[in-house]
């Protein structure tokens, strides 16, 4: 019986039988040096073809120096670098957008792929437990591409048959540490094929300043910050019901300011109002004129406040019974916003049962019927368990903020949102770098986005609730 097996695996193969002192070993039949050299021949020859193929503008940039110094001399190569580099020095300066476009990331995504993920690609693979080590033959998935963005690499991969986005999802951590990034996130590009986003620096680390108050009034989407892409971070509020979780210092309030800060021109066009709901007193208490007589604190206030608000809502679904499914916000029939802090005093932490009942009652009426007849509710919760929201499911969209453990994050993104990179419990505690980040699940994909909403400051809620009063 021949079998062919790789490098000197079958030396060490022995077999016996089961009751005698039998050995078999098998013969090895070494193969000649040439045949060696030129199968690694073969396949240089193959792989430099790929990568010509693969980054055409990089590898030109390599081989026309090389060319012409090979056939002019070295100081010609060395005058046509020094060319080629004044000419990209240029086009930078005088045009970044374009330079990057086309041309400096492609440049940086071929160092890239050959300097730390190509030469990387068999050790963390194999180490990490991705690759396969069968029959003495190593199986890698296959490192298809890198592309350069202006804060991460994304890597496209190719699955080895049979393997998981699961069993890459479970070695987030590996990847990371093993291509020298600090995180690492995995998307389905299609069928057998993933994107791995690394970033290589944290476009959110500082803070924004508050958004610009938008020019025309518009009841959303609204621009609360920016996404780790560079997007904007659009919120919608009118039609879904908004919540956002966060632990103590997250910064829940500059997601509530942010948003409050995009209504207002709709504010003083009298097509959105804010009703707000405050049993901190902290929080929204600071721009109250913004609120009118729409504004409650104490537990019995805020179960009368959210009554009013279902008045409303039930009042505006018989008249619109029959004549129309959406709303469109007018000044006789405004978008209201229903805006919570700490919705858990008011459900979880309330002691007063009575109170307890009419609260959850008129928020889960609000949330399950609110969306067509244009009420929607804005809610903050520390804690995001079921006993202490158990009508968390009622809310469309949710905001993960810094979050104390990792079983959180699923319970605010949905089964799978942390194994895809969204660590919520990861955002740093310190203000001026984690107050504000977040993940998202945007309605067009299942993949986290990572965002930070801008901070208002004392002195921009200062200003917004005079501009409301005058
Ligand atoms: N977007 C932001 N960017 C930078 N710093 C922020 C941001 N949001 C908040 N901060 C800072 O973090 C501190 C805590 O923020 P905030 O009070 O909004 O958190 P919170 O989640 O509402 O906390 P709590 O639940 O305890 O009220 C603020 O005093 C502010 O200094």
């Amino acid at each position: 019986m021949f079998k062919k097996l790789p490098g000197d695996e079958t030396q060490s193969l022995v077999s016996t039988t089961p009751d005698t002192a039998v050995v078999f070993r098998p013969a090895v039949v070494r193969t000649p040096a040439f045949v060696t050299l030129v199968i690694f021949a073969a396949r240089l020859v193959a792989g430099l073809v790929r990568l010509v193929w693969r980054h055409p503008i990089a590898s030109a940039v390599v081989a026309a120096p090389c060319a012409v110094a090979w056939w002019y001399g070295w100081r010609a190569g060395l005058v046509l670098v020094a060319v080629a580099v004044t000419v990209l020095a240029l086009w930078c300066s005088l045009h970044r957008p374009s330079f990057l476009r086309w041309a400096g990331w492609r440049l940086l995504a071929f160092w890239r792929f050959l300097w730390v993920y190509r030469r990387h690609w068999q050790a963390v693979m194999v180490v990490s437990g991705l690759g396969r080590h069968l029959r003495g033959r190593d199986y890698l998935p296959h490192l298809v591409r890198v592309r350069c963005t202006s804060w991460a690499d994304v890597v496209t991969v190719k699955m080895l048959h049979g393997q998981a986005v699961k069993d890459w999802a479970d070695r987030l951590d590996h990847l990371a540490h093993g291509f020298g990034a600090r995180s690492c996130r995995v998307s389905i590009a299609r069928a057998g094929r993933l994107h791995l986003v690394f970033p290589r620096h944290d476009p959110l680390a500082v803070p924004l300043p508050a958004m610009p108050i938008p020019e025309q009034a518009s009841v959303g989407p609204v621009c609360i910050g920016t996404r780790e892409d560079g997007a904007p971070w659009l919120l919608n509020v009118h039609g879904t019901h908004v919540l956002v979780a966060g632990a103590t210092g997250a910064g829940k309030g500059s997601v509530i300011w942010s948003t409050i800060r995009g209504l207002l021109p709709a504010v003083r066009a009298d097509l959105v109002e804010i009703w707000a709901l405050d049993p901190k007193r902290m929080e929204l208490s600071f721009g109250r004129a913004l609120f009118g007589d729409r504004y409650a604190a104490t537990p019995a206030e805020c179960a009368d406040l959210l009554e009013a608000a279902v008045a409303v809502m039930q009042e505006r679904a018989d008249r619109f019974a029959g004549l129309q499914r959406s709303h469109t916000p007018t000044p006789e029939d405004p978008f209201v916003l229903v805006v919570v802090d700490e919705v858990a005093f008011l459900t979880a932490y309330q002691s007063d049962k009575s109170l307890k009942l009419r609260i959850t009652a008129a928020l889960a009426t609000l949330t399950t019927q609110g969306r067509a007849v244009g009420v929607g509710v804005l809610a903050a919760l520390q804690d995001p368990r079921k006993d202490v929201l158990n009508i968390r499911n009622l809310f469309p969209d949710k905001i993960a903020l810094r979050l104390d453990e990792s079983e959180q994050v699923d319970m605010v993104l949905g089964d799978g949102a942390r194994d895809r990179g969204a660590l919520a419990d990861h955002i740093s505690p310190v203000p001026q770098q984690g107050a504000g980040v977040g993940y998202v699940r945007l309605e067009a994909s299942p993949e986290p986005i990572r965002v930070r909403a801008a901070y208002v400051s004392d002195a921009d809620i200062r200003a917004m609730a005079e501009a409301v009063a005058a």
